[in-house]
């Protein structure tokens, strides 16, 4: 069963008003899109209100997120990769919007630009800061995957999504009628649109005598180098565009075991020991 924790909130037992909601001015001083959700179908989320606002620092084109629950009566926000150079502008317009700012979430410990958390905090004392526990930083609330963050009646939830840095992980929007539809993921550095973060911090940053012992090997090798991967990687080594060109034309076949293999190895293997292994070698 995925291990589910939901970080305690000063704003979780209060009730939402959805007549109260104000909406809130476009400013058009921002480089922003507003997205006030619509789930038409839904019921559940017909008296819910997320602001959403998508904020840009220029310097190293960084992308910040503001996300609210405006029905709520308190209208609580949080900020997710806040950025110094533009953290008073994001306060201003938290203001503005009359939003109550709880969290300053990282996706990742950035290599580009220093965080607007620490700054946010300093002139905003009751607001958390939120970043992995994996990534080994300080804050005051390390998450990991399968936590829920909170915001008045909506949630983000943690994925853990490494190979950019060890510590990254994407927020995504709650799951369910009464949160917005589609969902949003908020990728950092894992997943660009049309491309990902750099792979070099990571595995391709160890010495190139590192020994490389995968999980698979389909070829009959059993071991290579990371200075070997960099030189003759048939994937690796190419640009983005035939990168992606190879992965959408690989064509594999749905894992024959996944449906059985996936919800027990959530468990360590040890989903119902009465059912007995399916034999698939005839497959
Ligand atoms: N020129 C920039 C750094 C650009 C860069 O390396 N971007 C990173 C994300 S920030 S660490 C990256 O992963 N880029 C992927 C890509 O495809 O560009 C600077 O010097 O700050």
């Amino acid at each position: 069963m995925l291990r589910i924790h939901t970080l305690r909130l000063p704003l979780s037992n209060l009730s939402l008003i959805s007549s109260q909601s104000q909406k809130p001015r476009l400013n058009n001083n921002y480089r922003t899109m507003m997205n006030y959700t619509k789930a038409a179908s839904s019921q559940a989320f017909k008296n819910k209100k997320l602001l959403f606002r998508q904020l840009f620092e220029k310097d190293s084109s960084t992308y910040t997120y503001l996300l609210a629950d405006v029905a709520h009566p308190d209208k609580p926000a949080l900020l997710i990769d806040p950025v110094d150079k533009t953290a008073d502008r994001d306060l201003s317009l938290v203001k503005e919007l009359g939003l109550k700012l709880i969290y300053a979430i990282n996706t990742h410990v950035h290599a580009d630009h220093v965080t607007g958390t620490g700054l946010i905090k300093t002139k905003v004392p009751s607001v958390k800061s939120i970043i992995s526990k994996a990534s080994k930083s300080k804050a005051d609330l390390l998450i990991e995957a399968g936590d829920k963050i909170q915001f008045g009646d909506f949630f983000l939830e943690v994925r853990a999504t490494p190979g950019h840095t060890l510590g990254c992980v994407t927020y995504v929007t709650g799951d369910g009628s009464d949160q917005p539809q589609p969902r949003m993921a908020f990728t950092g550095d894992a997943l660009l649109i049309r491309g990902c973060g750099r792979t070099d911090f990571q595995i391709f940053s160890l010495p190139k005598e590192t020994l490389i012992y995968p999980a698979h090997d389909y070829r009959g090798f059993t071991v290579s180098t990371v200075g070997e991967e960099m030189q003759y990687n048939s994937r690796l080594t190419k640009d983005e565009e035939m990168f992606k060109s190879i992965m959408e034309n690989l064509n594999l076949p749905y894992p024959k075991m996944i449906d059985i293999a996936v919800p027990s190895n959530m468990v360590c293997g040890l989903q119902d020991l009465s059912v007995k292994p399916v034999d698939t070698s005839s497959n």
